[in-house]
């Protein structure tokens, strides 16, 4: 589903600052040799993070599902000098793959990237994280948000995608719900409620949550 005209689509990225090569070529390899490459943040979700990241100027940025690190690359651009990106992923087909970007990009040693469940990796890490990019299984948002929240200073920003679900998040009446679904309702609602954040759903691609710590 997209959830603008991809006329005005296209204009958004004709105002937004260009791809550099290497995002152009992750984005060309992703498409070409990975499966699923619509997970992928892309053009306008990458130079939103990597603004945001940019503006906080983050210590230590905590990114849940790296993938093929195109919206890993976007954050570490924001880091403060001397700062880390610890990024987590469970598939490790896509490791050397990763690794060349992250060399090329001339972050590498700031990127921690580690691989594995993140789910049991995140408890093992000290934090704190000025900034968290929860990107992984949809189910478990939750928990991420469980995990990481101790972990994150006041003035920390989370952001967790895919929040729209591609619009499934809009349930009729009687409507039977799959389990990403009833979990990325519960996990949005969860942020709505929680008095610990100040939060805004942007409508971008499919949908980014932003939790900013009070
Ligand atoms: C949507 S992709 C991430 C896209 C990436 N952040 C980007 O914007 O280019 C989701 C990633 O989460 C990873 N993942 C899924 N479950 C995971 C888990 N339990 N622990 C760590 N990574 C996981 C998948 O292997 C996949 O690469």
């Amino acid at each position: 589903m997209e959830f603008i005209d991809p006329a005005l689509l296209a204009y958004c990225e004709s105002i937004t600052s260009s791809e550099d090569p290497l995002l152009k070529k992750i984005t060309r390899e992703t498409q070409s040799k990975v499966l699923m490459p619509r997970m992928i943040s892309g053009h306008l979700q990458g130079k939103m993070l990597e603004l945001f990241a940019k503006m906080l100027s983050p210590k230590t940025i905590l990114e849940i599902g790296t993938y093929t690190g195109y919206s890993g690359i976007c954050l570490a651009r924001g880091l403060k000098s001397g700062g880390k990106l610890i990024t987590l992923d469970i598939n490790d087909e896509l490791e050397s793959m990763v690794r060349g970007f992250f060399e090329e990009s001339g972050l590498a040693d700031q990127i921690d990237y580690r691989l594995g469940n993140a789910r049991e990796i995140i408890p093992t890490l000290d934090g704190p994280f000025d900034m968290v990019f929860i990107d992984a299984d949809k189910f478990y948002y939750s928990e991420y948000f469980d995990l990481i929240i101790d972990k994150v200073p006041s003035g920390g920003i989370i952001l967790a995608d895919n929040v729209l679900w591609s619009g499934k998040i809009l349930v009729e009446e009687g409507q039977k719900i799959d389990k990403d679904t009833r979990a990325l309702l519960a996990f949005n609602q969860k942020i709505q409620d929680d008095p610990r954040v100040e939060n805004i759903l942007l409508p971008i691609r499919d949908g980014v949550l932003m939790a900013r710590k009070l």
